[in-house]
């Protein structure tokens, strides 16, 4: 299984399982000298953990990282930086049932028809549980994005048909003080009443996050094949149940003229409008990077579907266990992480240039 490993300069490798002994990164190209604030690498953990509000998967890890190696004294060495979360709350029998059975839109199928031999308790390495990992890579690229002035915040805009509008207030200080992670206290309400309600009816809704990225210096991004939207949209595309990625307007361009899309540019090299999303050619231009990330509907479902065996034979389905109803408040955390180590990634490229 190759495809484990994310980065050009700054690189992330992740291994483990869902139900395995452990899982963990080996994260290359961290600049040595750096001082890791270590309770906020838990902070961010514990805002993806399983088992952290009611509307998320019961399933409780404690998500404790244990680094390895490449930090010494609580600084960076340069060195190879080893990490490891032991799983602690495997319940491995919520899978006896899907043993050679495929989960519809899950990625039973399409795992055991390319490797033929598969983990299939939790999902194996298909799972979420992966997305860990990639937090505590994010967490460290953060810190060190914070220290240049670059900062990012993600938040949810969108639970089913329930959608931050225009004429919506965001505050961003409201994100954490509910498990929505909606900026609006009064949307995020409703989005935690439909989760609640699509939960009972053993059903599953999709959602969208919005992430921001400020003080981004102009430069960043390597045309052609590398361009900084092209790489954060493969950061985000590679997190589980990612359906949908656009930057700046987005689809909403196609509807519009060249007229009222152009950002006008002042004398300082500043746009006057940001419908390009802070990036022009494939390289950032100084403005605020946005982007918007749609997630789908959780595949497994605590209610029967039809499906079909390892021996193309028809089956009934039906989710057991621990599972999330929707997964847009635990993938926060997650979406900025992936932009973080695609921004230190490309902050660290640019420097090696220029
Ligand atoms: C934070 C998060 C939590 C998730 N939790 C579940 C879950 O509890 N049950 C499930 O079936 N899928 C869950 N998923 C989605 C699956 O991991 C994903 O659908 C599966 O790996 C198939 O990949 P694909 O949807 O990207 O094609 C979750 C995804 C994320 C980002
Ligand atoms: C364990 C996590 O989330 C899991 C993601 C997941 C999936 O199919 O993606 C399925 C569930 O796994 P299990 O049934 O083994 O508990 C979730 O709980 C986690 O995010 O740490």
């Amino acid at each position: 299984m190759a495809g484990n490993t994310f980065g050009t300069l700054f690189r992330l490798t992740t291994f483990g399982e869902s139900h395995g002994v452990a899982i963990g990164g080996v994260i290359d190209g961290f600049p040595a000298g750096f001082s890791i604030d270590m309770e906020a690498v838990q902070e961010e953990l514990d805002r993806r953990k399983p088992g952290q509000s009611a509307i998320v998967t019961q399933r409780k890890e404690s998500d404790t990282v244990q680094f390895l190696s490449g930090i010494f004294e609580g600084v960076t060495t340069g060195a190879p930086i080893g990490f490891q979360i032991i799983n602690e709350n495997q319940k491995s029998s919520d899978y006896e049932h899907l043993k050679e059975v495929y989960r519809p839109s899950h990625a039973d199928f399409t795992y055991d028809k390319k490797y033929g031999h598969r983990d299939y308790r939790g999902g194996g390495r298909s799972s979420a549980r992966e997305t860990a990992c990639r937090v505590v890579a994010g967490a460290l690229a953060k810190q060190f994005l914070t220290e240049k002035g670059i900062d990012i915040f993600a938040f949810v805009d969108q639970v089913g048909n329930i959608r931050l509008s225009e004429d919506d207030r965001i505050d961003l200080s409201e994100t954490e003080s509910n498990p929505v992670r909606c900026p609006n206290a009064d949307v995020a309400d409703k989005m935690q009443v439909l989760i609640r309600e699509v939960r009972k009816e053993g059903d599953t809704v999709g959602g969208c996050i919005r992430c921001i990225v400020q003080g981004v210096p102009v430069g960043l991004g390597e045309p052609v094949f590398d361009k900084l939207h092209a790489d954060i949209g493969k950061a985000m595309l590679s997190i589980n149940a990612v359906k949908g990625f656009e930057y700046g307007s987005g689809f909403e361009a196609a509807e519009m003229l060249g007229s009222q899309h152009n950002d006008l540019l002042n004398p300082d090299g500043s746009t006057q409008t940001n419908f390009s999303g802070g990036i022009q050619g494939g390289i950032s231009n100084g403005e605020t990077i946005f982007f918007r990330v749609a997630f789908k509907p959780v595949a497994t479902l605590m209610k029967d579907q039809p499906s079909v065996n390892n021996r193309g034979e028809e089956v009934i389905v039906k989710g057991k266990g621990r599972h999330d109803a929707c997964v847009v408040p635990r993938a926060v955390p997650i979406v900025e992480a992936m932009a973080a180590l695609t921004i230190m990634d490309h902050w660290l490229r640019y420097k090696a240039i220029n």
